[in-house]
């Protein structure tokens, strides 16, 4: 017998307050503000009534590209602690991308990411499968098995290096039209960004750190959306950061190309500015732009030209992060902080809605990874009968980031001592709280 959940006076997405019943996995019912009780929404069992009179409810969250580092590097990151993150962040599914030791390029592996993702039970885990073996860019792996496994891979990607050979990347779209998967593409020219440290521009020069031009994304885009349209299959291009790619995915799109595309919450907030510090936590791929860039893919995301925003969380231990610029790993955490980002740049700004918000978090996300569909479908509307994967988010609340308090194993998030707006009040998978009044709630707490 799962716990009934009453939430009252609910903000649903446009309309007035509702009261919103959770139970047996489901949205159960829906009614007017202050119509259903907990004597009347339940006729056995206990039902907690959560008063959200100042909250939104949002269909869970669904990130397409995420790092949990399991196997090979439970140092920064397990399935467990990347999920827990996840769910603290309002999300109820993630992509785990593919570049694990071993990498997910079998179905073995992706297989095994998937149950342990299940066994968790902090979130829907749904493994990326490399598209080449060993993310070596030379032969396609397997992909056809790892779509017929019990993951059910639709995603794909190389992600952390970009399919750089034409022929290959041609030969993958093809071969994933058969079962609607997609290419997710790190578009990153290998040649143009040679021992690149940073966004080539005026502090590249000025700090002397090596640069990363924006045309090393925009010509691998350029090339990608033109074999999509010669080959007739899906494209989605990852962590899109630069005004000139807004610009090649709005020509993309016009022309009919069946391209889609992401931004992470850093690219919306933070620019190159930050690497006057020399300050490892900013060094990511593909590094921070300019202001410029800011406003650009803050415009693509509002006007629909990105698709979604997609968290990129690359979580990494002290040794990688805590060390000279040069040395240290690319990349940032970013599942707990990527609501309040959005919210901070696009809703408080008055750029998007929260209805936006659910689109491009959550319905647009599953879509993309094709599951809003089958046995346990994400990004669903919260409507009677859909399956209950909800967050509550406090858009009036404010907080400050504390990285070491975070749920994710690592503590390389940018945005320490920020103060951001919104809080994720609680988290539910299909019914199930897994964040409740803010904090995790073990599964062994609710197994009754
Ligand atoms: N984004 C990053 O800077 N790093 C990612 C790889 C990637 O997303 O390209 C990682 O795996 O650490
Ligand atoms: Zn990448
Ligand atoms: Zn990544």
């Amino acid at each position: 017998m799962t716990t009934r959940y009453l939430l009252s006076h609910v903000s649903p997405l446009g309309g007035d307050r509702v009261d919103m019943v959770l139970a047996d996995g489901v949205v159960e019912a829906v009614a007017p503000a202050g119509t259903l009780t907990a004597d009347a929404s339940g006729e056995t069992g206990e039902t907690v009534v959560v008063d959200c009179s100042a909250l939104v409810a949002l269909p869970g969250l669904v990130d397409l590209h995420t790092h949990l580092r399991e196997p090979g590097r439970e140092d920064s990151e397990t399935i467990s602690s990347g999920t827990r993150a996840a769910a603290v962040g309002g999300f109820t599914a993630v992509h785990a991308m593919a570049n694990t030791t071993p990498v997910q390029d079998t179905a073995g592996v992706v297989e095994q990411v998937w149950r342990i993702g299940s066994e968790a039970g902090w979130a829907d885990v749904h493994p990326v499968g490399a598209v080449t073996v060993g993310l070596a860019g030379e032969h396609l792996a397997e992909l056809g098995s790892m779509a017929s496994s019990a993951a059910q891979v639709r995603v794909f990607s190389d992600d952390g290096k970009c399919v750089w050979d034409p022929v290959l990347m041609r030969r993958a779209l093809e071969y994933v039209k058969s079962f609607d998967g997609v290419i997710a593409q790190h578009a990153q020219e290998p040649r143009l960004t040679e021992g690149a440290q940073m966004n080539e521009g005026v502090v590249s020069a000025e700090i002397g750190l090596a640069g990363w031009p924006a045309v090393a994304e925009e010509a691998i885009i350029a090339r990608d959306v033109l074999l999509a349209e010669h080959v007739g299959s899906r494209l989605h291009v990852c962590h899109l950061s630069t005004a000139g790619s807004v610009d090649l995915i709005r020509w993309a799109k016009a022309r009919g190309i069946n391209v889609t595309a992401e931004v992470t919450p850093h690219h919306l907030i933070l620019t190159d500015e930050l690497a006057r510090g020399y300050d490892p936590l900013f060094k990511v791929n593909p590094p921070l732009r300019t202001a410029a860039d800011v406003e650009a893919v803050r415009e693509g995301l509002a006007d629909g030209t990105i698709d979604i925003v997609a968290t990129d969380h690359a979580p990494h231990t002290r040794e990688d992060k805590d060390c000279e610029w040069a040395a240290a790993a690319f990349g940032m955490t970013g599942l707990e902080t990527a609501l309040s980002v959005v919210q901070q740049t696009m809703v408080d700004t008055g750029r998007m809605t929260w209805a936006d918000v659910a689109r491009v978090l959550s319905t647009a996300p599953a879509r993309i990874g094709r599951i809003d569909q089958g046995p346990r479908p994400q990004g669903r509307p919260l409507e009677v009968g859909e399956p209950a994967n909800v967050v509550l988010v406090d858009p009036a609340a404010t907080r400050t980031v504390v990285p070491a308090e975070q749920a994710t194993a690592s503590a390389n998030s940018p945005f320490g001592g920020y103060e951001l707006p919104g809080a994720v009040v609680a988290t539910f998978l299909r019914g199930r709280a897994t964040v409740f009044e803010g904090r995790p709630v073990e599964q062994a707490e609710v197994a009754r």
